[in-house]
């Protein structure tokens, strides 16, 4: 079985534990005015350059320990104060040391203001349940694996996205997994550099599938990404954005790194 397998399987599980039928209302009740989900989508949308979302991640299945015992808003503090666009925060525990705790203490440090970074919920999407946990939790978006998931699964939490008022990243890494994506309505695509059953990085992934994705879609390059020459690889690419965990978690100081972005 590999690797994303295995974390499905296991996700199903786990989720399974606390599943109950969510009501619209619920979800609905996070999005009083019915606006289009669009705040994680904004901050995307930089005038010039490319947008970071960095990430929260103490662990992962390809690099074992990153940053074990870091402190969730700590860290976020020093990628508010350095201008990140976005955060992500993963809260799967047993493969990557996260919490849903950590998206609510990374929420709290950053308050809802309009000018404070808006978050993404990092996990394996397979229950409405989770999206209404993320709302709760403050998240702006959340993230769907096409390569995971079912037509009609994608459909099921695109929607419940969409009535709590989140922004979903639908996730790809082959030419057809964004066929699937952008026939469920994606309106952001984020590119995995990273084939998640084998556990290799490859940019040129994001090469070969950003420049086929519609102008209006937002366009990510996700993982693998090093260096400011990585970046700059992306954002050649055309990608509006980036996301990058382990390089910037085992930064010391990740200013200077997300500033040289921002000066592209
Ligand atoms: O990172 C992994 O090992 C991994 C394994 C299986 C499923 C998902 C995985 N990562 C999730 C991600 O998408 C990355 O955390 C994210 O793109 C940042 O990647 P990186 O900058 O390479 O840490």
């Amino acid at each position: 079985m590999d690797k994303l397998t295995e974390i499905m399987a296991w996700k199903r599980q786990e989720v399974a534990k606390r599943r109950r039928p969510v009501r619209d209302e619920e979800l609905a009740h996070f999005n009083p005015s019915s606006s289009h989900p669009s705040r994680f989508e904004k901050a995307l949308r930089r005038e010039s350059g490319i947008a970071l979302i960095s990430e929260i991640k103490r662990k992962s299945p390809s690099a074992g320990a990153i940053a074990e015992g870091r402190d969730a808003p700590e860290q976020a503090r020093l990628y508010y104060n350095a201008g990140t666009d976005a955060i992500s925060v993963l809260t799967d525990e047993k493969y990557f040391g996260g919490s849903i705790r950590d998206l609510w203490n990374v929420n709290d440090l950053l308050g809802n203001r309009s000018d404070s970074p808006p978050t993404l919920r990092k996990d394996f999407f397979v229950d409405r349940i989770q999206i209404l946990e993320a709302a709760e939790a403050g998240a702006s978006c959340i993230l769907i694996i096409v390569r995971a998931l079912s037509n009609e699964e994608m459909s099921m939490l695109f929607e419940a996205a969409n009535l709590a008022g989140l922004d979903s990243i639908f996730e790809v890494h082959e030419e057809s997994e964004v066929e699937r994506a952008l026939n469920c309505g994606a309106r952001i695509v984020g590119v995995n550099n990273r084939d998640l059953t084998r556990f290799v990085t490859d940019l040129a992934i994001s090469e070969s599938i950003i420049p086929q994705l519609p102008e209006n879609c937002v366009a990510i390059s996700e993982s693998g990404i090093h260096s400011i020459a990585d970046a700059e690889r992306a954002f050649e690419a055309g990608a509006d954005a980036i996301l990058v965990g382990e390089a910037l978690m085992k930064m010391e100081d990740p200013e200077p790194f997300i500033q040289a972005i921002h000066d592209f």
